[in-house]
């Protein structure tokens, strides 16, 4: 059964409510003008205003409530004002719903060519034609205020792990600073939300002053950065555990860029409401499959003459409507339709987990969900 229906539809104000605990796990929803968020949430990654491979309608329909945009890549192309000019984000993608855009400073680290890190923001030349930028925390806030997202984060600086705790150190008091100039270029927006981040490395007293100064700012809501960065799950997990207690508990908290299934389960267990990651839609494009009975790489010649589709329960079409060994021909043969139809199915498995979990924290019955689901990927193939 579909998790309680949250009592609140879109509101003017961004609002966000709790509707069950089980543990330190929430579900509820969050609430502003263009729609709903129901949490635990995951958000399906659109970089450059498109979720790789899908219809905005089949994005939709999969259950997923909002995407993320990247500040990064759409100021380098097509270019912030020009997206205003064209009437905004939703507009221009054809997505009514709520957009969430990260700040860019993330991406500048690991994408862009040249970068000068200061006090001030930080500079670097496009990937793309090598022209330059600058990205301040108050050009990052501007550039997500033209995009017209709903959900803006804070620039921040993002360290590498394991790292050296006077490097997380300085990082992580620097973000704090970017925080207050994100808040004061931010203004007051009641339907839309600035977002802070925690950082702090691995060092847990430096992740403690993140979040109670972040907290001390009164943001509608919080994230926790620095992760996914390759460091192993169980450090992750360690970090999530150290910070919630000192993040607010009426605010919805978003773990960034995490992650399989198996680390989407043990946060929400620990206290997180929203994720997003490429994992789905960029292992579909390489032939690499989620699914109940765990993964499943396409390109296997084991596929190659399976008449039986992926998973003929799954509501998902590209999952029980055509044959493992199609598609492990259209993964050889590096066919568009391909990557189309195994990141169909790999959003429709996260969608299908967020439900699942929504559910059974409604119903206080998270941890046999997690066991049944853990079970599903150890057991595989029926
Ligand atoms: N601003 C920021 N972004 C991060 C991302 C990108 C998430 C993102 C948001 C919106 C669109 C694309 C990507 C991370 N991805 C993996 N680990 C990550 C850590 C951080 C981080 O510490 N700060």
């Amino acid at each position: 059964p579909q998790a309680l229906q949250p009592e609140i539809a879109a509101t003017p104000e961004f609002t966000f409510k709790v509707a069950a605990r089980d543990g330190a796990a929430r579900t509820g929803a969050i609430s502003m003008p263009r729609g709903v968020i129901r949490t635990p949430a995951f958000m399906p990654v659109g970089t450059a205003a498109t979720v790789k491979g899908m219809y905005p309608e089949q994005v939709r329909a999969l259950g997923a409530d909002v995407v993320l945009g990247n500040t990064y890549h759409l100021m380098l192309r097509p270019g912030a004002e020009r997206v205003a000019k064209l009437g905004g984000l939703h507009k221009f993608m054809n997505w009514p719903h709520p957009i969430l855009t990260d700040s860019g400073g993330f991406q500048v680290m690991s994408l862009a060519n040249l970068r000068k890190l200061t006090e001030e923001g930080v500079t670097f030349r496009s990937h793309i034609d090598g022209s330059k930028h600058v990205l301040t925390p108050e050009r990052s806030v501007e550039i997500q205020n033209l995009l017209g997202s709903d959900i803006v984060m804070q620039l921040d600086e993002c360290v590498a792990l394991p790292c050296e705790e006077k490097v997380a150190e300085k990082a992580m008091r620097l973000s704090l600073r970017w925080a207050e100039r994100c808040k004061t270029a931010f203004g007051d927006h009641p339907g839309r939300a600035l977002f802070g981040i925690v950082q702090g490395g691995d060092v847990p007293h430096l992740r403690v002053e993140s979040a109670r100064e972040l907290a001390a700012m009164d943001l509608k809501g919080y994230a926790v950065g620095g992760l996914a960065v390759g460091e192993p799950q169980d450090v992750m997990l360690a970090m999530i555990e150290t910070v919630e207690p000192h993040l607010p508990q009426e605010k919805p908290r978003y773990l960034m860029g995490v992650g399989t299934p198996d680390d989407i389960v043990k946060s929400v267990a620990r206290g997180i409401d929203m994720f997003d990651c490429v994992m789905p839609t960029r292992a579909g494009r390489h032939g690499q499959i989620f699914t109940r009975f765990g993964r499943m790489n396409l390109k296997n010649a084991k596929h190659a003459e399976d008449p039986r589709p992926i998973d003929e329960q799954s509501s998902c079409p590209a999952a029980n409507s055509w044959s493992r060994a199609y598609l492990h021909h259209l993964v050889k043969a590096e066919e568009m339709l391909g990557k189309m139809l195994l990141t169909w199915v790999n959003l429709a498995y996260y969608q299908d987990l967020m439900a699942g979990l929504r559910s059974a924290i409604a119903a206080g019955r998270l941890d046999d969900f997690i066991a049944e689901t853990r079970e599903g990927w150890e057991r595989g193939e029926p």
